[in-house]
């Protein structure tokens, strides 16, 4: 069953409480930064930091992610103290090309061998944040079997298209559409990108709707009150459960006598419809809503 990513939590890689609780609030996802959320002068503190959490703190309920900085600006140091301490993702930001993913994944290789992990054990994903990349996605989406997502990192894009966020959206929508086509022929996940106020838990309701009908996998988030808000949104209803459940419980008794479609409740159902259904499961049992055994 895939993992499920309905949210990946930022972490100021040079705020050692932060690190610390990070694992607490429920985020599918936590993500250790040592880009952009970190100042020039605390880069080596943060490396140092983000090394020493992951080794000593036990984060075995959430999958671990860390930002690291371009490889020219640090990121190959970045790589080694993240990749020997056991990290399960290494987020590269502001992908431009597959070349780049490419690069970082040798940088990868080289710490696995000389460290004796097993090669490909590290994970990868790409961040999105300029046209050159957008309009490269589906190469960077291909670049490496290492890579697990791709993500939208919209302050940076609408800053190289000289635009800013609105509340509608409209100006990422290109953007999210071919990070998300990217992410579907490649068959990984597709992330969508922060919303940095805080305390504006409407506009931030509405962006997550948005999101979710587009078809993204989840939401980078800042702040640990955002991740109830995305998950209450992921959730799906009683009724969606309830289908979901038929569809499985119809197909499974139909391909036991050797068919492969049915109806349930009087629509068709096939492939792609059970598909979905496993879906909702999977985002049920997530929710706590039903147990792993009732299905
Ligand atoms: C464009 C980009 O690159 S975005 C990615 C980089 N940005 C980041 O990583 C920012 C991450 N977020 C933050 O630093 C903070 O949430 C801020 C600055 C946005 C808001 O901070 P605050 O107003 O202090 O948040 P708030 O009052 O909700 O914090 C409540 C608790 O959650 C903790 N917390 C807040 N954000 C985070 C976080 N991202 N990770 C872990 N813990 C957090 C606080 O430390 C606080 O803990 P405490 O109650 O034990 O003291
Ligand atoms: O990746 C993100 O969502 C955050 C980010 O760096 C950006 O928006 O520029
Ligand atoms: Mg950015």
């Amino acid at each position: 069953m895939e993992r499920l990513r309905r949210t990946m939590m930022f972490v100021p890689g040079a705020n050692a409480a932060m690190l610390r609780d990070a694992p607490l609030y429920g985020a599918d996802s936590i993500m250790f930064d040592l880009e952009d959320a970190v100042s020039l002068k605390e880069k080596d503190t943060a490396r140092m930091l983000v090394h020493q959490a992951l080794k000593t703190i036990d984060y075995s309920s959430v999958e671990t992610v860390v930002r690291i900085n371009a490889l020219e600006a640090g990121g190959d140091q970045d790589v080694e103290a993240v990749v020997t301490a056991g990290v399960n993702v290494v987020r590269l930001p502001k992908t431009e090309r597959a070349q780049d993913i490419i690069d970082v994944a040798k940088v990868i290789t080289a710490v696995e061998e000389k460290y004796g992990i097993e090669v490909g054990t590290t994970k990868m994903m790409a961040a999105i944040e300029s046209a050159e990349g957008v309009m490269n996605a589906r190469e960077i989406a291909m670049a490496s079997d290492r890579l697990i997502g791709i993500a939208l990192g919209a302050e940076d894009y609408v800053t190289n298209m000289k635009t800013k966020r609105h509340p509608d959206g409209q100006e990422l929508f290109f953007a999210r559409n071919m990070i998300l086509h990217a992410a579907r022929i490649a068959g990984i996940a597709a992330i969508d990108t922060v919303y940095s106020d805080v305390d504006n838990s409407e506009g931030f309701q509405d962006e997550v709707r948005l999101i979710k009908q587009l078809g993204f996998d989840g939401k980078s988030v800042i702040n640990p009150r955002q991740i109830p808000l995305v998950n209450e949104i992921y959730q799906p209803t009683a009724k969606e459960i309830q289908n979901a459940k038929e569809v499985i419980w119809g197909i499974r008794e139909a391909e036991a006598k050797g068919s492969g479609v049915i109806s349930v409740n009087g629509k068709m159902v096939d492939k792609p419809i059970v598909e979905r259904a496993e879906r909702v499961i999977a985002l049920a049992k997530a929710a706590k809503l039903i147990k792993e055994e009732d299905i």
